[in-house]
């Protein structure tokens, strides 16, 4: 266990955000500067799933929990290979880590990947800020980089939005790669990578899954020629709206019937290929502790969230789709926003939520069994009646 801490912790860092409210700290992780979206996470625990999960690329990310890094760093829990949020800001970063599993701090792991951090700011107050405005561009400078405060706007109001963004590519994988069944080999499925977290094709695996991740440029013949019985398309960071290859891709799969199942950007993509539009919510889901409601059970789960985006699909009738009827089939029970989609007329459905749990509870692993049941019920191409 690593008990020191970097000397970063006395050199004074400002967060801008793009409507001129200035925060001031100091350094926390790499010293320098960086832009993003400004988010925040609910989530208590399960910092280091938050910070490697791709979705999060280009995001300055705010913990609302005031006390992180309690439980340090290991190499067990990374969702990717490395740290993809742009920021992070901590009120009260542990001194100390304690944890049998913890490698080094967690301001270490940040310095090491050069992500610029800032801690000993008011988060509390940041987060009511954003949920009040919604999420905006954000700048941290620390170092050398802080300047004048209308010159440091001035950058921050340069930087890009993220409605428009299209960044799949910068995040997934260049080349395809298989993640084997465990025990028994029973179903072969094709993932498209949007930026996938290494625990989805995990659970995939522990179900008798052979995973084939694909680049998010696969093609129609790059899917069928794994002879998938099912077609996953993952999370992932940017604008839906932007998708149009992922789009296009998941109607060839709806078009022959193919058990299809989607994630989070997997699920806004689901929603387009139907044509439903995307939208930008305010300020977000994000976080491991968000109600949602299954309307095929009626049961509620509590779950894990990371989204800016949702698909605007009726809730209370079902959809005539070029691909059949659809609902809606889970919905947030915080603010009625879309949480889930499926087909009545085909095998195919998706969650805006994340039902691999990494971070976060594991009441909706289920999908993955109802993914496997699809494969399991619907004959494979050439052997129907
Ligand atoms: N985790 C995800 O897949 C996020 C999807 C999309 N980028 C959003 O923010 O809504």
């Amino acid at each position: 266990m690593t008990t020191s801490t970097r000397g970063t912790t006395r050199v004074p860092a400002v967060l801008v955000l793009e409507d001129g409210r200035i925060f001031r700290g100091r350094a926390y992780g790499a010293v320098g500067e960086t832009f993003g979206e400004a988010v925040f996470s609910t989530g208590m625990t399960g910092y280091q799933e938050t910070l490697t999960d791709p979705s999060y690329h280009r995001q300055v990310v705010v913990m609302t929990a005031p006390h992180v890094g309690n439980t340090g760093v290991n190499d067990e829990d990374m969702e990717s290979k490395k740290i993809w949020v742009s920021g992070y800001v901590v009120r009260d970063p542990a001194r100390v880590p304690s944890s049998w599993r913890s490698t080094r701090t967690l301001d270490e792991e940040l310095a090491a990947q050069g992500v610029v951090g800032i801690s000993g700011i008011d988060t509390r107050a940041l987060t009511r800020h954003l949920r009040e405005r919604g999420a905006m561009r954000v700048g941290i400078f620390s170092g050398d980089a802080v300047r004048d405060d209308a010159a440091l706007l001035a950058r921050v109001q340069e930087a890009p939005e993220m409605k428009g963004a299209d960044l799949s590519a910068e995040v997934a994988t260049a080349e395809p790669y298989v993640v084997p069944a465990i025990g028994e080999k029973k179903f072969t499925v094709a993932a498209v990578d949007l930026g996938i977290k290494g625990m989805t094709p995990q659970r995939m695996a522990e179900r008798g899954i052979e995973v084939h991740v694909l680049p998010a440029t696969a093609t129609v013949d790059d899917v069928y020629a794994v002879n998938p019985d099912g077609v996953f398309f993952s999370n992932g960071p940017g604008d839906p709206a932007t998708a149009d290859h992922p789009v296009a891709l998941m109607q060839a799969v709806l078009e022959r019937g193919t058990p299809l199942f989607g994630i989070c950007f997997g699920n806004q993509i689901l929603g387009r290929a139907l044509g439903f539009g995307t939208y930008k919510l305010k300020y977000g889901h994000r976080g491991i502790n968000q109600p949602v409601q299954d309307r095929t059970t009626g049961k509620v789960e509590v779950t894990a969230h990371n989204h800016g985006f949702a698909v605007d699909a009726p809730l209370d009738k079902v959809s005539d789709t070029p691909f059949g009827r659809a609902e809606v089939s889970h919905v947030c029970l915080n603010d009625n926003v879309v949480e889930g989609l499926q087909l009545l007329d085909k095998p195919a459905f998706s969650v805006q939520y994340h039902p691999e749990a990494a971070a976060g509870p594991h009441d909706a692993a289920y999908l993955f069994d109802r993914f496997t049941s699809l494969m399991s019920t619907v004959p494979m191409e050439g052997q129907r009646a």
